[in-house]
């Protein structure tokens, strides 16, 4: 079974990603995962941190001359700004003076909530972990499931579609959304220059007034055949396991496929996507005219683009804080800031991709088997032959 993990804390000496269960055989491009990393710290509105950070994989195992070899890869990636904090934050015991406490928890992080579970007098430790800052660890992982997607054609990317009031107001294609992952600059990352300029004066708004913003990301996966997840269990089927994926990325607090929020409100006549066959170039020569389902039905891919979106909560650490209370004192207090992201809707667009990737390549990988890539690509050949045939 293809597993991650991930372990680091935002302000520790580094992150660690450990991916297992991938076949052998997969090329894995080291510039591919940097580059991945580096489009999760851009875009518009990002904090002082990532002028500090450059993020870079360091592969520590199961990759020899550029191939998984089917042991666990792990990789590392340094914390720059750890240096800043080696004698705040040392392992060994420490100087009590130099600690610095969050002595004020901030409403909508996980401070509170978390200092009272794990017993701390304060939330730094707390902090530490639930930082989006492990995110980045997750992408690095992603970046080896994206690999094997493409050894099989599919693709993931993401671009977001709402930055507070501001929306995309048009369908976005898939060669749009692809084609921004070449960009190198990423504002808002969003097809349309119309539409980010409007995103771009929602942030603008609020570095003015101390405040922050959420917004919409849509991650799209692209070239999967239909048959990849199944009806058949409920832990099983792929869109609660991409929504768990989606969901469990800091500050993502709903997750919709295809166009399930509006398909509520409207009726099924307009809302499921009618069945052709037209004898496309696709897997099949079934085909839609539209895809509101997002290319999923009963939990398994139907051969339509598969379209994930997440919906981010405004940050929750503000420049004008709200109130809250003195872990010490008990006495009213405003809630602790010392820097911050006011919008992240690009990042954690990249991390959600590295999420869906991750969520596809363990179904893929269970679907097709393969100890080796030759012998998935060889199931995966012979399983298309299939479907075409039908
Ligand atoms: C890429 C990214 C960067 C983030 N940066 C910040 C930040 O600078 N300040 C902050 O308070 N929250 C930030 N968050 C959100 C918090 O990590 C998150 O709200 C917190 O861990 C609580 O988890 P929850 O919002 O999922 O409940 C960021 C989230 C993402 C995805
Ligand atoms: C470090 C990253 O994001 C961090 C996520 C984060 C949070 O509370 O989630 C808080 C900020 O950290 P700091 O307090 O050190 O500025 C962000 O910069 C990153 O995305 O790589």
């Amino acid at each position: 079974m293809l597993r991650f993990s991930t372990a680091g804390e935002s302000h520790g000496e580094s992150l660690i990603a450990l991916v297992s269960g991938m076949p052998a055989g997969v090329p894995i491009e080291q510039e591919f995962i940097d580059r991945e990393l580096w489009r999760r710290q851009q875009g518009y509105g990002r904090g002082g941190r990532m002028r500090i950070e450059r993020d870079k994989a360091h592969i520590l195992s199961g990759i020899r001359h550029g191939k998984t070899i089917g042991s666990p890869i792990a990789m590392s990636l340094a914390n720059n700004d750890w240096k800043n904090w080696t004698e705040i934050l040392p392992v060994e015991t420490g100087d009590p003076e130099k600690h610095k406490a969050v002595a004020s928890p901030r409403p909508g992080h996980a401070d509170l909530a978390g200092a009272l579970k794990y017993d701390f007098p304060d939330a730094r430790y707390i902090l530490e972990r639930a930082s989006a800052r492990e995110s980045a660890a997750r992408v690095a992982a992603g970046a080896i499931a994206k690999q094997l997607l493409r050894s099989i054609g599919v693709e993931v990317a993401s671009h977001v579609i709402r930055v507070g009031k501001a929306e995309l107001d048009r369908p976005a294609t898939w060669e749009e959304i692809a084609a921004l992952q070449a960009k190198e600059i990423v504002l808002l990352n969003c097809v349309d220059e119309a539409s980010e300029a409007r995103m771009k004066a929602e942030v603008d708004a609020v570095l003015r007034t101390g405040d922050t913003i959420g917004g919409v990301f849509e991650v799209v996966i692209h070239g999967l055949p239909p048959g990849v997840g199944t009806h058949v269990n409920w832990d099983e089927r792929m869109d609660g396991l991409l929504a768990q994926a989606v969901m469990s990325l800091q500050a993502v607090k709903a997750v919709e496929i295809g166009r399930g929020v509006t398909a509520a409100e409207s009726l099924g006549s307009t809302v499921h996507d009618a069945i052709a066959y037209e004898g496309t170039d696709g897997f099949t020569k079934f085909s839609r005219e539209q895809n509101n389902a997002g290319g999923l039905e009963g939990g398994i891919s139907n051969g339509e683009d598969v379209v994930v979106r997440g919906y981010l909560k405004p940050i929750s650490t503000l420049r004008r804080p709200l109130g809250s209370v003195s872990f010490e004192t008990r006495e009213p207090v405003k809630a602790a800031y010392e820097r911050s992201d006011v919008c992240v809707v690009p990042a954690a667009g990249v991390a959600a991709e590295a999420m869906v990737a991750l969520a596809v390549a363990r179904l893929v990988v269970e679907k097709f088997g393969g100890d080796s890539l030759r012998e998935m690509q060889r199931n995966f050949n012979g399983y298309c032959e299939q479907i075409r045939a039908y």
